[in-house]
């Protein structure tokens, strides 16, 4: 237990790629928290999928001790956040457990729109906001410039801000006695009613439901009973302590800590991120404030491959959604592709990780349709229904508005490649709405439709800017707009997981594409298969694919034997992921053709 005025809680913000796991690995490091072997992996990044993209996902924490310059030993508590605009939500979680915050920003790159972003959210939530040079033993490192620009973009003071290489270790003590000095300590009355904010909640098979805490006041104790504000449930705690980055029995958590609390909760909607932890003996009367949930903003029908799997899939899905609150689904059918779930994601990338993991750790099979956005719909008899799936759309004829939902993104680009991200965002139906030249850097904001970012807006940005464009964006409004379904038909017959919603006037473009799409993606089948775009009963385009004239094994006739073989195994692997779609045979690739259109 440390005393209140030698606690810092602190995360570290930074846009992706800028060193902030790096630094945190160096930090651990200095602190005696980590041997040079388990130097070797980054702690922090824990999941296997997460150190293969070099993202962070969850929101996780450790505890240092640093005796710093003054002779005096510090407990920090640092708390990780993760770096990519998918996840921007996870960084106020982990802010609201801080005074204050490291903004890392590579001193060769210069500010990009995260950096931005995660910094005006540490400011709102009144941390103490520290920006870190790093990378500066890279040969391009401009630390004078670069703090200019933050000072410029940002408006924080930066000249004279700390410089280091969490690559070399260089300036690393530098850093901690920035956060012992810069950083408040904080504040809370250890004698009051304990009031502790669930910063994490996850799954543990052996443990049950771990929370991550931060005390705001009291103490929590094992065998002390606890009571989950919202919901008044009271259990016993098992286990409290800290991570060092290994979990630490330390039997207790007081006033302004950091750490877990294992209380033998079976469900992680047992302890709810963001609630707030209290005794029954001597309750608080109070919450804290807790922080926004978001909500979905993608949603995808998923379906396992085989029917057989369908349990499997859901057991997985559960399992998965212990440790991943922001995971959403439902069951959903198709008459295309069967039994399987609608799921909502945070954007594309967390869809690609779910994806992944389903498959990966589950083993399942599975085929996902173009993601949605959530649109908006007034029915001509007054109701408003959200529309996350295109199949939902009611009848046209019962439709009075559609409006799809507008993002504001802020876009930071090196001049010379302005030219380009304009005409993006123009081709995106973007609007304009503010732009600023801060050196060699402009920060643009537009108002894009939501749909039109999740696709492929990000990629696009990155490739007509050489890598060099960075964004930001988050839901503004629900906008009235000209949308409608594009049904696509398979030899005569609709298929409801192939139907998207488009903007009118990109409606009959990306139908005929992904008619193309289509008839370059379905297998020549013994039969001619038609394939039709259409719009309420109206036809927008139409291809075919020919049906096979040879026997494929007949050219094989009197070849080896390997051979054949191997063109059936083929053929085999290429089954794996079809659907049957009447009698035509669809493979998994033409269900997700809608995100290879219009690029
Ligand atoms: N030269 C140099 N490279 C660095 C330094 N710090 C980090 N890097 C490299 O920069 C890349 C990104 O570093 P990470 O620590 O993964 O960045 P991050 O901000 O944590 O990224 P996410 O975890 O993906 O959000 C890695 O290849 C690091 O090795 C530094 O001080 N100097």
């Amino acid at each position: 237990m440390a005393k209140i005025s030698h606690i810092r809680n602190f995360s570290v913000i930074a846009h992706i790629d800028h060193g902030k796991s790096t630094l945190s690995d160096r930090l651990i490091q200095f602190c005696g928290g980590l041997s040079d072997r388990e130097m070797q992996e980054q702690v922090l990044d824990s999941m296997d999928l997460e150190r293969e993209r070099g993202i962070t996902i969850k929101a996780q924490s450790v505890t240092l001790n640093y005796t710093a310059k003054d002779g005096e030993t510090y407990q920090l508590n640092f708390i990780d956040t993760p770096g990519h605009v998918d996840f921007t939500y996870e960084v106020s979680r982990s802010l609201a457990a801080c005074e204050g915050a490291l903004l890392v920003v590579d001193a060769g790159q210069g500010v990009e729109a995260q950096t931005v972003a995660n910094c005006y959210t540490a400011l709102e939530m009144n941390l103490e906001v520290l920006p870190v040079l790093n990378k500066i033993d890279l040969p391009q490192a401009e630390p004078e410039r670069v703090a200019e620009e933050i000072e410029d973009i940002i408006g924080i003071e930066a000249i004279g801000a700390v410089q280091c290489s969490a690559k070399t270790g260089f300036g690393i003590e530098d850093v901690l006695e920035t956060i012992v000095k810069g950083i408040p300590c904080p504040e809370g009355d250890v004698n009051a009613p304990t009031q502790a904010l669930i910063i994490d909640s996850w799954f543990d098979p052996y443990q049950g439901v771990v929370s991550l805490v931060r005390v705001k006041h009291g103490t929590i104790q094992a065998k002390d009973k606890i009571k989950i504000m919202s919901s008044g449930a009271v259990y016993e705690v098992d286990k409290v302590g800290i991570f060092t980055p290994k979990a630490k029995n330390t039997g207790i958590l007081s006033t302004g800590e950091v750490g877990f609390v294992i209380a033998g909760i079976k469900e992680i909607k047992g302890a709810p991120v963001g609630d707030t932890l209290t005794l029954s003996k001597n309750p608080a009367t109070e919450v804290l404030p807790g922080f926004k949930r978001i909500k979905p903003q993608v949603y995808a029908g998923v379906y396992p491959v085989s029917s057989d799997d369908y349990e499997d899939f859901r057991d997985a899905l559960e399992k998965l959604s212990l440790n991943d609150s922001s995971l959403f689904y439902e069951p959903e059918s198709s008459s295309a592709l069967g039994f399987g779930f609608r799921i909502g994601f945070l954007g594309m990338l967390h869809m690609e990780i779910i994806q992944e993991r389903l498959e990966r750790e589950y083993d399942l099979d599975l085929i996902t349709t173009a993601p949605t956005v959530v649109y908006e719909v007034l029915t001509k008899a007054g109701e408003l229904v959200m529309v996350d799936n295109p199949s939902d759309l009611p009848p046209v004829g019962n439709i009075d508005e559609i409006r799809e939902p507008i993002v504001e993104a802020h876009i930071l680009v090196p001049q010379e490649y302005l030219g380009n991200v304009i005409t993006l965002c123009i081709e995106k139906r973007g609007v304009q709405m503010n732009m600023t030249y801060h050196g060699r850097q402009v920060a643009v904001v537009y108002e894009l439709p939501m749909a039109e970012v999740v696709m492929d807006f990000f990629d696009r940005l990155k490739s007509t800017s050489r890598g060099y464009a960075s964004l930001d964006y988050a839901f503004k409004r629900f906008q009235l707009s000209d949308m409608s379904r594009v049904d696509i038909l398979i030899n005569g017959e609709r298929v409801d997981a192939l139907a998207i919603i488009s903007h009118k006037d990109f409606a009959q473009g990306r139908g005929r594409e992904l008619a193309e799409k289509l008839k370059e993606l379905i297998p020549r089948q013994m039969f001619d298969i038609a394939i039709q775009a259409a719009i309420g009963s109206h036809v927008i385009a139409r291809t075919t694919v020919k049906q096979l004239r040879k026997n494929v094994l007949a050219k094989c006739y009197g070849g080896d034997i390997s051979r054949k073989k191997k063109l059936l195994q083929k053929q085999k692997d290429g089954k794996k992921r079809m659907k049957q779609v009447g009698n035509v045979e669809v493979p998994q690739e033409a269900f997700l053709a809608i995100l290879k259109v219009g690029k």
